[in-house]
């Protein structure tokens, strides 16, 4: 069946987050130069576009992304619209049904030029950490760079998320997409002692 990117593309230009390193390919070493192919060289930040953090992206003693459950990023997912909304708390998710559901992605469309880093988001309040657990969640994924306001230092929704041990998937493109129920594919790289990873994250229509 077909599947529905909803990965950001990673381009030269492609927005990041102020201050840190852009994303940047180049080839290297050209077919004339190497004498038979091109090689291709990257630079990036880790937290551009579509990813996951792992734990010690915020916390110095947080696992690093060998040490993460790669069944959590792939598998039955939740898609709702909580768009119009500054935040989302415990009580923006209270009327949806969540029986049953492992990963549940948010499409807040608070990221509206996706040719520029955004100046505001909707972020996420830390009682959602608590609130998902009860509800079984292990994975939550937003359209927006972060699940804490922008500005934050204190990262009280990553740290109230991870207390829970629910894990982050930042930066997807959902605006194409409708509400419902799908398989979620957004593997990481084994980039073994990393802080997060880019993915490319997909969605197929689920059939149970
Ligand atoms: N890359 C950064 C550079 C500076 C300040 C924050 C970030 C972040 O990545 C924070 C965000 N919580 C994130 O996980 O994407
Ligand atoms: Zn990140
Ligand atoms: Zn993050």
């Amino acid at each position: 069946m077909t599947l529905i990117d909803i990965s950001r593309p990673l381009a030269n230009g492609t927005p990041t987050w102020p201050g840190d390193t852009p994303f940047f390919y180049e080839v290297s070493w050209s077919k004339e130069q190497s004498g038979s192919v091109n090689v291709g060289k990257l630079t990036m930040s880790i937290h551009t576009g579509t990813h996951i953090d792992s734990p010690f992206h915020f916390d110095n003693d947080g696992r690093k992304v060998k040490d993460l459950d790669l069944q959590l990023y792939v598998g039955p997912a939740r898609l709702i619209d909580v768009s119009g909304r500054s935040s989302i708390g415990a009580e923006d998710l209270a009327s949806y049904e969540l029986e049953g559901v492992t990963r549940l992605l948010l499409r807040t469309s608070s990221w509206t030029n996706p040719d520029e880093f955004p100046s505001e988001i909707t972020y996420l309040r830390a009682d959602l950490g608590p609130f998902l657990q009860a509800r079984g969640i292990r994975l939550i994924g937003v359209d927006v760079p972060s699940v804490d306001p922008l500005d934050s230092k204190e990262l009280a929704a990553h740290h109230g998320l991870h207390a829970h041990d629910i894990h982050i998937l930042e930066g997807l493109n959902l605006d194409h997409v409708s509400p419902g129920d799908y398989e979620l594919m957004a593997l990481p790289l084994p980039l073994a002692e990393a802080d997060g990873s880019p993915v490319r994250a997909v969605l197929r229509p689920f059939t149970p």
